[in-house]
């Protein structure tokens, strides 16, 4: 697995409003909007592509298109979905598959309860979008299930790391074609599994609603 820490001062800038206990939802949801859209400038750079024939008003050339099978973007629900239009912005032929997950808050578990994506993912690539890292559960289910499924190269976006989830993720995912891009690694996880200094809980931010 590799890390990819997006090291630039608007990323930084975004990020620590994004901290602040004071920034209401819409403002949350917009931050979070474009600074995927940074992060996935990054994460995208080995995005497969082909050559082309482009004829411009002046002259023929060679551009660059996105490959097929077109990659697959999947935003792990709740929190994720607010990851999902800035990141199809930059990859406007993505596909786009659905993983429900929720981590119980006693056990710190990761569930899914909901998938909806092709059974064959056979060659693919795929770009898995979930704002926090924290105990490495939720992602390290979701991307064995697409490895599972024949995925090829997986990145994970995320926002926020925590030492101990990026360690798990190394652990588990040893070997495996595995990248996590994010905005930063946090100092650690508090009892309750929250990363500290971190930003709260994602999906209670985003969306406004508690659980
Ligand atoms: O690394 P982990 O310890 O597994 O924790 C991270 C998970 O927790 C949050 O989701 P949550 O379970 O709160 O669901 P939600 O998106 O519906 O709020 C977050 O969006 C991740 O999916
Ligand atoms: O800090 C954390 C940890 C897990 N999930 C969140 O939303 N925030
Ligand atoms: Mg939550």
């Amino acid at each position: 697995m590799r890390l990819h820490v997006v090291d630039h001062p608007l990323v930084a800038h975004k990020l620590s409003t994004l901290r602040d206990e004071r920034t209401d939802s819409p403002t949350f949801r917009r931050l979070t909007d474009e600074l995927v859209t940074l992060l996935a400038y990054e994460a995208t750079r080995d995005v497969r592509t082909d050559t082309v024939e482009v004829t411009t008003p002046v002259a023929v050339t060679q551009g660059t298109r996105l490959s097929y099978p077109r990659p697959l973007v999947v935003p792990i629900l709740r929190a994720g979905l607010g990851m999902l239009d800035g990141m199809t912005r930059l990859l406007p032929t993505a596909e786009v598959g659905f993983l429900g997950m929720v981590r119980n808050e006693e056990t710190l578990e990761a569930s899914t309860y909901a998938t909806r994506m092709p059974d064959d993912l056979s060659g693919r690539q795929i770009y898995v979008l979930d704002p926090m890292l924290a105990t490495g559960g939720t992602l390290v289910a979701a991307i064995r299930m697409l490895l599972d499924r024949g995925a090829t190269d997986v990145t994970a976006v995320v926002l926020l790391a925590a030492p101990e989830g990026v360690a798990v993720m190394e652990r588990e995912l040893a070997g495996r074609p595995v990248t996590v891009v994010t905005a930063a690694v946090d100092q650690r996880l508090n009892e309750h599994g929250y990363i500290v200094p971190g930003l709260g809980d994602a999906g209670d931010r985003l969306y406004g609603t508690a659980g």
